[in-house]
């Protein structure tokens, strides 16, 4: 059993998409980050806190944390997503999704302390798209699902943890 740090269905379905014949056990736990991380720092720092929360909350020997994020950069705001996975005795093993620029009628709310999933909610006149195609799926106009981009950040994860020969 692998235990997952949230209970948003888009996130739980990228995992069982990789995961097939391994109990998941989702954990809705804290981030101990901001509900909007602004940064790829601390996006990161979110998914390696969900991801030790669950962990430990599960006592089991492989946790998982996925995190979205935006993160300020000379050409904008850009969406980012972020996912650790720990295993006990190692070190935390991250990996990044695609990124691509938000809107700029975005800025402001999400300066003011909105969050992402608010703001693209009124945008796309949709509700709960977080849970489903994502801000990715918006802006993308479905070429690609947040659920595609956190099932190629657990592939990474769990590509970059078989690859280890030992931890420590
Ligand atoms: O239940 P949890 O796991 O917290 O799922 P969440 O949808 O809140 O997702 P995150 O906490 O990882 O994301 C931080 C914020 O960014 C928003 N966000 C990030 N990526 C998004 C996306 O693709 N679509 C919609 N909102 C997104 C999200 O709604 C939060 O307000
Ligand atoms: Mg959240």
């Amino acid at each position: 059993m692998i235990a997952l740090g949230t209970t948003n269905p888009a996130k739980i379905r990228a995992v069982q998409a990789v995961f097939t014949t391994t109990e998941i056990k989702a954990l809705s736990v804290s981030s101990e980050v901001s509900a909007q991380p602004f940064s790829d720092e601390e996006t990161v720092e979110g998914a390696i806190n969900r991801a030790r929360n669950a962990k430990v909350e599960a006592n089991v020997a492989i946790g998982i944390g996925l995190e979205g994020g935006v993160v300020e950069t000379d050409r904008g705001l850009l969406l980012c997503n972020w996912g650790a996975l720990l295993a006990s005795d190692c070190e935390p093993i991250v990996a990044g999704g695609l990124r691509i620029p938000l809107p700029e009628e975005f800025v402001a709310p999400l300066k003011s302390g909105r969050e992402l999933g608010e703001i693209i909610d009124e945008y796309a006149k949709k509700e709960n798209v977080r849970q489903n195609e994502g801000a990715i799926g918006i802006l993308t106009g479905g070429y690609i699902s947040r659920e595609q981009v956190f099932t190629d950040i657990v592939k990474a994860l769990i590509g970059q943890y078989k690859q280890l020969k030992s931890c420590r």
